[in-house]
């Protein structure tokens, strides 16, 4: 059954879950990575609490993207990957043999860099995964809908046109389309990997104004290399380098007094 309201002013309640700022939801411990032969990730232990958003910085080819995706399992995709160490979720840890992916796929959402709407209608872009959890009540599926679109600072936008193809709107409104598709299936955790790299100005700043919006109800990684973006969005930072987390504070000291100098070399440009 459907509980979370979404959207301005309104509440989540994830199945039940407290809200509560300053908890961790995922904890990586003593994490290494390996596709084939090359090691990606080397002892990675950083905490990611809830209703915050951790910006994960670094230079190309450095493990952001692989680092996000391992949250979600997603990059076992590749069939060389190894991996060694832990990630707690929520005190569970996902890397063991025993726990169900597709738990994990319900809880953590994500957007990625390029736009990726289904060649399908607005609504159905929405309803699709919340009909896949068996969800089939049309007033149900069409709260949603527009819950959902509210929550993504995109229903005004759309209201009029929920059965035209998504392939109609534009890159920005496509970006806040697939952060709706993944508010349906009401995540705990939204990861984002580049979300606003192929978009113009105007359309990064309504993603980054909704990001600030949706911390209030969920927790949020994003993978950025826009270093004014991750100032001034996210409340920590991690600085990957190699393979390795180098640094991980809040972000406001990161970017004003780091403690490590190749944080600061990357921060002022002057490399990556
Ligand atoms: N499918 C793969 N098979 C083998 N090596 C990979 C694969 N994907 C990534 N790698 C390697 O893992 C390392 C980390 O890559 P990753 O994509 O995570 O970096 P990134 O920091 O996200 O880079 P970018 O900022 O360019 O997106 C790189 O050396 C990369 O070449």
């Amino acid at each position: 059954m459907i509980t979370a309201t979404l959207g301005k002013n309104t509440t989540v309640s994830h199945s039940g879950r407290q809200v509560s700022s300053g908890q961790p939801v995922f904890q990586t411990k003593d994490l290494n990575l390996w596709y084939g032969e090359g090691q990606a990730l080397t002892n990675i232990n950083l905490n990611i609490n809830e209703n915050e958003v951790t910006a994960i910085i670094g230079p190309s080819g450095c493990g952001k993207s692989t680092y996000i995706k391992t949250l979600n399992r997603m990059v076992e995709l590749v069939p060389t990957v190894r991996t060694s160490g832990e990630i707690l979720y929520r005190g569970n840890n996902i890397l063991h043999k025993d726990f169900k992916v597709e738990d994990l796929r319900t809880k953590v959402g994500m957007v990625f860099q390029k736009p990726n709407p289904f060649p399908k209608s607005i609504y159905e872009n929405i309803a699709y995964g919340p009909k896949i959890h068996g969800i089939r009540n049309k007033r149900i599926l069409d709260e949603i809908v527009e819950q959902s679109l509210r929550g993504a600072a995109i229903w005004d936008e759309v209201k009029d046109r929920l059965h035209q193809n998504a392939y109609g709107l534009s890159g920005g409104q496509q970006q806040r389309l697939c952060i709706a598709r993944c508010l349906a299936i009401e995540p705990d955790v939204i990861l984002m990997d580049e979300p606003t790299s192929a978009l113009d100005p105007i359309s990064t700043l309504k993603v980054e104004e909704l990001v600030q919006e949706l911390k209030k109800d969920f927790s949020i990684i994003i993978v950025t290399h826009n270093m004014q973006q991750a100032a001034r969005i996210s409340d920590k930072t991690a600085f990957f380098l190699n393979g390795e987390v180098v640094e991980f504070a809040e972000t406001g000291k990161i970017f004003s007094n780091p403690a490590d100098k190749r944080t600061e070399d990357y921060i002022t440009g002057r490399f990556g």
